[in-house]
């Protein structure tokens, strides 16, 4: 369903990737691990068409979309793709219901009907009752419920999460990430997650792992 073919990614001198190639399966979760500075966010870029490939290609059900025009790629990305780059990015102003309807209203939703799509998905993230606070009025973790429900909202057919609970002891990191997995699969998305986190690889469908800016061995999790 998305794929990326041989990508290589060069800055300058420097080389992230080399040859990357990796398919990820409607509604499937992989979870990319692999040292520090061994190119998984590069990887994660590339296939979420935030970064272009120096050289080889992404697929995205059977389109090539590495190539696409800046205006074409941002669409795509705001339409079939959901994010958590980083936990804590949420609008400070707005209340924490607002903040997940922001996808669906972009994309054109009224807010009436935006917002209560929002409140739903907030409820099965157990934080219905504080959708009317704002982020500075709740905790770490229910921002980071708040963060997941915003990805999800819009129905993206793949979410991207990169290391998603850097901040958070390994408990809570821990906790939060299977919270993302369970919720991206309760609702048939494809989940791309880099993670540090062995325990929480294993939550995913499978693994894989970045060396030097290459694909190595893919297991089950
Ligand atoms: N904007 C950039 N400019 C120059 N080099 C970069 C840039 N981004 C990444 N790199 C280099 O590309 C390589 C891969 O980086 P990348 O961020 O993908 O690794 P990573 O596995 O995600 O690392 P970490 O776990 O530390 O976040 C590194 O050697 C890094 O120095």
């Amino acid at each position: 369903m998305l794929e990326a073919r041989e990508v290589g990614l060069s800055f300058g001198q420097d080389t992230a990737l080399v040859g990357a190639s990796l398919a990820v399966r409607e509604g499937e979760s992989v979870a990319i691990k692999g040292p520090s500075g061994s190119g998984k966010s590069s990887l994660l870029h590339c296939l979420a068409g935030i970064l272009r490939p120096s050289s080889g290609s992404v697929w995205f059900r059977g389109r090539r979309i590495d190539d696409l025009p800046d205006e074409e790629s941002s669409e795509l990305r705001r339409t079939a793709f959901g994010f958590v780059l980083q936990f804590g990015d949420l609008v400070p102003e707005l209340t924490l219901v607002e903040n997940v309807s922001l996808p669906l209203v972009f994309g054109g939703i009224r807010r009436r009907e935006a917002e209560a799509q929002a409140l739903n998905l907030l409820d099965t993230l157990s934080i219905a009752d504080l959708a009317r606070r704002r982020p500075a009025e709740v905790s770490g973790g229910q921002m980071q419920r708040t963060a997941i429900a915003r990805a999800l909202v819009h129905k993206p057919a793949v979410v991207f999460a990169d290391e998603p609970t850097g901040a958070l002891d390994s408990e809570s990191a821990e906790r939060v990430l299977v919270l993302l997995i369970d919720a991206v699969k309760r609702h048939g998305s494809s989940l791309v997650v880099v993670t540090h986190d062995s325990e929480v690889a294993a939550s995913a469908d499978r693994i894989v792992e970045v060396r030097d800016g290459m694909i190595g061995s893919a297991t089950d999790g």
